[in-house]
């Protein structure tokens, strides 16, 4: 069951990308600013009720849209929710189509990640802890479905699975690259989802993308290639729907079950409790109280 509000605490959490930077009807709204051990997020963390379940929205970029998708500090934002009592998120963003099914306007609920980011923090394991979590199903297919569900009931055209790939950017892919990348079958092109879901893995949070199709990118012959005029103007129709989708899908969310995401670090981390420093456990706090306090440390 979700946590209800008692004030800055949430058991859902909402990362809005490109366009999303509020969310309408949220009720009892308090910003709270947190400082994490790896610095800031992206902004204020909004917690308000909304249709009686607590959520946290965060948006990605900040408002204003002042960070790119390589000055975001992922790790910051997957903290910061934690620490509020998160425990699923749910990540909108704006992309790219590589297929011409998927056109701008549809929705699109990933269930596979190519990450071809370059310069980004993407673990939260280091300095002294190490982890591997398995991660061969990157989005929660609980959340994925119940997002799936609301989509379809808010009348989007929407399309189950599909191959995300991010890349670094700012800038967009050049046309070798965006039909290159059709040939890997991806199914949509995108520059924030990693290394976020990682972190929200490592985080033991169920995660999973509202994407929000907003262009062909640059691979197709007769459409115009993507532009940010291009994908602002989708974008603003594209919000709305997802703003629709957010309300539709909030009850089951709230009402979701225990999910394994939550035991992600279960065996995962690899480093000797012996040779952990008392420093390192006050830095990693909440994000492995669960498995030290269950386990009297890994192995
Ligand atoms: C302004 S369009 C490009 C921008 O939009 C996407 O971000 P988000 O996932 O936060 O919606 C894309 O990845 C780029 O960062
Ligand atoms: N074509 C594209 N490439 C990368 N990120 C995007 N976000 C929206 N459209 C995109």
């Amino acid at each position: 069951m979700a946590r209800k509000s008692n004030g800055s605490q949430a058991s859902i959490g909402v990362i809005g990308g490109s366009g999303l930077y509020d969310i309408e009807g949220l009720k009892g709204v308090r910003d709270v600013r947190i400082r994490t051990p790896f610095g800031a997020p992206s902004d204020a963390i909004r917690v308000g009720r909304l249709d009686g379940v607590s959520i946290a929205f965060l948006s990605r970029h900040g408002r204003g849209h002042r960070l790119n998708p390589g000055e975001i500090n992922y790790r910051a934002n997957i903290y910061a929710l934690k620490s509020l009592g998160v425990q699923r998120v749910i990540s909108v963003s704006a992309v790219g189509s590589m297929k011409e099914r998927i056109e701008p306007g549809h929705v699109v609920i990933p269930d596979q990640f190519i990450d071809l980011t370059k310069r980004r923090a993407s673990t939260f394991f280091e300095g002294g802890i190490v982890a591997h979590v398995a991660f061969g199903e990157p989005i929660c297919s609980w959340m994925a479905q119940v997002l799936a569900v609301a989509g379809e009931g808010v009348g989007a055209t929407l399309h189950r699975g599909g191959t995300y790939l991010c890349m670094e950017g700012p800038q967009f892919s050049t046309k070798a690259e965006s039909r290159l990348y059709r040939q890997w079958g991806v199914d949509v092109i995108g520059m924030t989802n990693m290394p976020e879901a990682k972190l929200a893995r490592e985080a033991e949070l169920c995660y999973a993308t509202m994407a929000l199709a907003t262009d062909y990118d640059c691979w197709h012959e007769t459409e115009e290639a993507v532009t940010v005029e291009a994908i602002l103007a989708t974008l603003h129709k594209n919000v709305a729907l997802a703003k629709q989708m957010l309300k539709a899908v909030m009850p089951a969310v709230a009402d979701a079950p225990a999910c394994l995401c939550h035991r992600a670090l279960d065996n995962a981390i690899v480093t000797a409790p012996a040779s952990i420093t008392a420093a390192v456990r006050k830095k990693f706090g909440i994000l492995t109280r669960r498995v030290f306090g269950t386990k009297k440390g890994a192995r």
